[in-house]
């Protein structure tokens, strides 16, 4: 069990995981979440981030209780509390209470609109089924109304009711996809990399929105993504997965400031400074832990610089580290009495890294920096659902059971910042 060091005090919490895993059945079960716990504040953005196969999107799914087998909830609870009501824990839920509890309190946003929209519905029956589904006292004008409301509210004109997500550029369709999670004024939006396919222009313009929104409606987003750079821009905390679990949490602010996990620090000097001077950029040398795989010890143990004994049959849970909490040894007392190394608290990694890019604040966006590795395409076209949140869901990239792709880190391709 983790220490429960993500709790949010003296705030407004709507959402709390505690001690969650997640584990992909098969004759080498993956362990894809293990023991996450984190408590969302009402309104606030919290960013995860994290390289690829690291556990971000089934962390997604569970906590939205859209897992599909093999992937089941081995433990740990979700628990969802209303302004209005008693908690709900989301494992209790089932059929139509369940059907009702998502786009209503908790909506998802998916990567890839063209997976996540019908290609055979138009704009105008997709959003109408939202209210049809879910708000089916609303008459027919009213359906309407609600969805030229809806369009409008991300910026596009009435009149792309009657197209078809073919007709429409990424970023309108990523838009239609926002506009339908907003449909219902949920109090949590879960959005898994909504941007990633987009480029840097609409990108901005489209988290832009997202912020508008949010400070409009006052719902808390889960931004899930790669892009750690994009996520301290728009996170007030930040969550670093590495390997299934979190290992570093804290305020956006602190964890930019002075990141304490070994990955931290490695991540942060391979993506792009927002604004600044120029900086040669950096990989975090060698692959990720295969989670089918048993794992003794810190699962970040094969590429740390840090690296010490306890290291190897100790997994750490996350502790105080400075403004953040972090799951390294290197933050425990008992065995480092003196504290991390000098190097891990001056933000560097040191094993000799490759370089990869340099970038100029403001310049274009620099190559390769991102960590993300390709998403597999949905295998078959997505079905129309009579729920338009399932159909969403349904249609977004299929989990393919494959061992996590390997390599120099970070891969190429995907990079957009
Ligand atoms: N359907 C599945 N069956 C078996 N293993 C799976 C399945 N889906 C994902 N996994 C495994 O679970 C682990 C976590 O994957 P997940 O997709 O959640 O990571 P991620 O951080 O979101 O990566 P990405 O950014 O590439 O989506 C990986 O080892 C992955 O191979």
């Amino acid at each position: 069990m983790t220490l429960d060091t993500t709790a949010v005090t003296g705030t407004d919490v709507v959402l709390s995981v505690r001690d969650l895993s997640v584990v992909y059945d098969g004759a080498d079960p993956v362990r894809a979440v293990r023991d996450v716990s984190f408590d969302l504040a009402r309104g606030e953005v919290l960013g995860i981030a994290g390289e690829s196969g690291c556990g971000k999107s089934t962390l997604a799914y569970a906590i939205t209780r859209l897992l599909k087998p093999p992937g089941r909830v081995a433990s740990g609870e979700v628990v969802f509390h209303p302004a209005d009501g008693p908690p709900v824990d989301l494992s209790t839920l089932h059929g139509e209470p369940l059907r009702r509890f998502r786009w209503n309190r908790v909506a998802m946003v998916f990567q890839g609109a063209m997976n996540a929209l019908n290609p055979v519905l138009s704009v105008r029956r997709q959003l109408a089924d939202v209210f049809t589904a879910h708000r089916p006292e609303l008459r027919r004008a009213e359906r309407e109304e609600r969805c030229r409301e809806l369009l409008d509210l991300v910026g596009i004109g009435p009149e792309r009711l009657s197209a078809y997500p073919h007709e429409l550029s990424g970023g309108m369709r990523q838009r239609v996809l926002i506009a339908m999670a907003m449909a219902l004024r949920p109090d949590v939006v879960v959005m898994d990399e909504p941007t990633t396919a987009l480029d840097v222009v609409v990108q901005r313009d489209i988290l832009e929105e997202i912020d508008r929104l949010r400070a409009r409606f006052g719902f808390a987003v889960v931004f899930i993504t790669h892009d750690l750079s994009l996520l301290l821009e728009i996170s007030d905390r930040l969550a670093v997965m590495y390997g299934g679990r979190i290992v570093e949490y804290g305020r956006a602010a602190d964890l930019h400031a002075a990141p304490a996990h070994p990955y931290t620090v490695g991540l942060l000097r391979s993506f792009p400074r927002l604004r600044g001077e120029r900086t040669v950029l950096h990989g975090v040398p060698g692959s990720p832990p295969d989670l089918s795989r048993p794992l003794t010890g810190c699962a970040f143990t094969a590429r740390c610089p840090y690296v010490f004994d306890a290291c190897h049959h100790t997994d750490p849970s996350l502790r105080v580290a400075g403004t953040t909490r972090a799951a390294c040894l290197h933050y425990d007392p008992a065995l480092r009495p003196d504290g991390p190394p000098e190097a891990l608290r001056a933000g560097r990694f040191d094993s000799g890294p490759a370089e990869c890019a340099v970038e100029e604040a403001g310049g274009d966006p620099p190559v390769d920096t991102t960590g993300r590795q390709p998403r597999r395409e949905a295998a078959e076209p997505p079905q129309a659902s009579t729920d338009p949140v399932t159909a969403q869901a349904e249609s977004a990239p299929e989990r393919d059971g494959a061992a996590p792709e390997t390599g120099p880190w970070p891969p190429t391709g995907g990079g957009t910042r």
